[in-house]
């Protein structure tokens, strides 16, 4: 029978039933695992059960939509974490925490590394200042693809003042898939999926895993169902940092810069104020309207590409 993993533990796994719905414990063929974890959160299976001791196996494996992963950069290996993701929403907040651009640069990132839709929620509406440009954020990212919501996590009923798309076209969004919620601590991650559950679930505000404090070795996943939507929880999964990033692929992540740089004049054009023949400081003036644009999400490229390039495992290379 057909079944979703909701949660795994090492070896253990918590699958739900496709038809009844009921989430049953199940162990892993031998085969399924042996390079280590070819079975995650999110991944659709086969189960059997065994007669004799009613106890749930699984027994193979659906080919994945998408994979939520991370390169072991030593052992040259792919790390996955999730798997079927249908959505990567990542929230900011509109207040405290400051937006922070360069970090929705790097969800974006990732979200093109992934192959999942982004979307990204303005939260703490209610506490929202004039001088923040929503609408100049807005434009920059629906060019990149990414539709935009205003919300209030602890005002539900708050309706959008200047983004079309507010708390319930966010629900309607959400529906019946399966979401990941990104983005740095306290922009309202927690807040935000307990109200959207609507009393169903009380995630702890501060509670859902931190990343980049000490070590974190926890291997678990979870998949937590929320009536109507999904939403994976999974520590690992929300750094910030791109360092598993190989430098040189690093601009595909950022197709809208890529196809621009195709168009310099040299493939090895580091697209600097003074590059010879660079599209984007001859054809996108920084001054221009469009070039304010581009050349925002060429600083983005290009913190992140220097972070990247002094890391020494990446030296090593050249
Ligand atoms: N004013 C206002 N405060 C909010 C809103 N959403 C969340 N908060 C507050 O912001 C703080 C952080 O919210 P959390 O939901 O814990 O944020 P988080 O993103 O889950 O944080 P981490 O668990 O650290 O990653 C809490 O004190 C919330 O009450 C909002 O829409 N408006
Ligand atoms: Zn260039």
């Amino acid at each position: 029978m057909r079944a979703r993993i909701y949660k795994s533990d090492k070896r253990q796994f918590e699958c739900k039933l496709e038809e009844s719905g009921e989430v049953v414990k199940a162990n892993a063929l031998g085969n399924l695992l042996k390079k280590g974890e070819t079975l995650v959160v999110g991944d659709w299976v086969q189960l059997e059960k065994i007669e004799e001791t009613d106890e749930f196996q699984i027994t193979s494996l659906e080919e994945r939509e998408s994979e939520i992963f991370r390169i072991i950069v030593r052992e040259q290996r792919k790390k996955v974490t999730a798997a079927n993701c249908d959505l990567l929403i990542i929230l900011t907040s509109v207040s405290k925490p400051k937006y922070k651009r360069g970090f929705i640069d790097r969800f974006l990132a990732r979200a093109s590394q992934w192959g999942i839709r982004p979307i990204v929620v303005f939260n703490k509406m209610d506490e929202f200042k004039e001088e923040f440009d929503i609408k100049f954020e807005e434009e920059r990212l629906k060019s990149l693809g990414a539709k935009c919501f205003e919300i209030s996590a602890l005002q539900p009923d708050y309706q959008p003042r200047y983004l079309e798309r507010g708390y319930s076209e966010l629900k309607e969004e959400i529906s019946n898939r399966t979401s990941i919620f990104l983005g740095q601590s306290g922009v309202g991650k927690s807040a935000t999926i307990n109200t959207l559950s609507e009393g169903k679930y009380q995630l702890k505000t501060n509670t859902i895993a931190r990343v980049g404090k000490g070590s974190h070795t926890t291997t678990w996943s979870e998949i937590i169902d929320l009536d109507g939507f999904c939403t994976i929880d999974s520590p690992g999964i929300r750094s910030f940092s791109l360092e598993d990033v190989d430098p040189e692929e690093l601009l595909s992540l950022f197709p809208d810069l890529e196809e621009i740089a195709s168009h310099c004049k040299f493939s090895n054009c580091e697209h600097l104020e003074n590059s010879k023949g660079c599209v984007f400081w001859s054809k996108y003036t920084p001054d221009s309207p469009e070039g304010e644009l581009v050349h925002s999400r060429l600083d983005s490229f290009q913190r992140i590409y220097e972070e990247v390039s002094a890391l020494e495992f990446w030296q090593k290379k050249y």
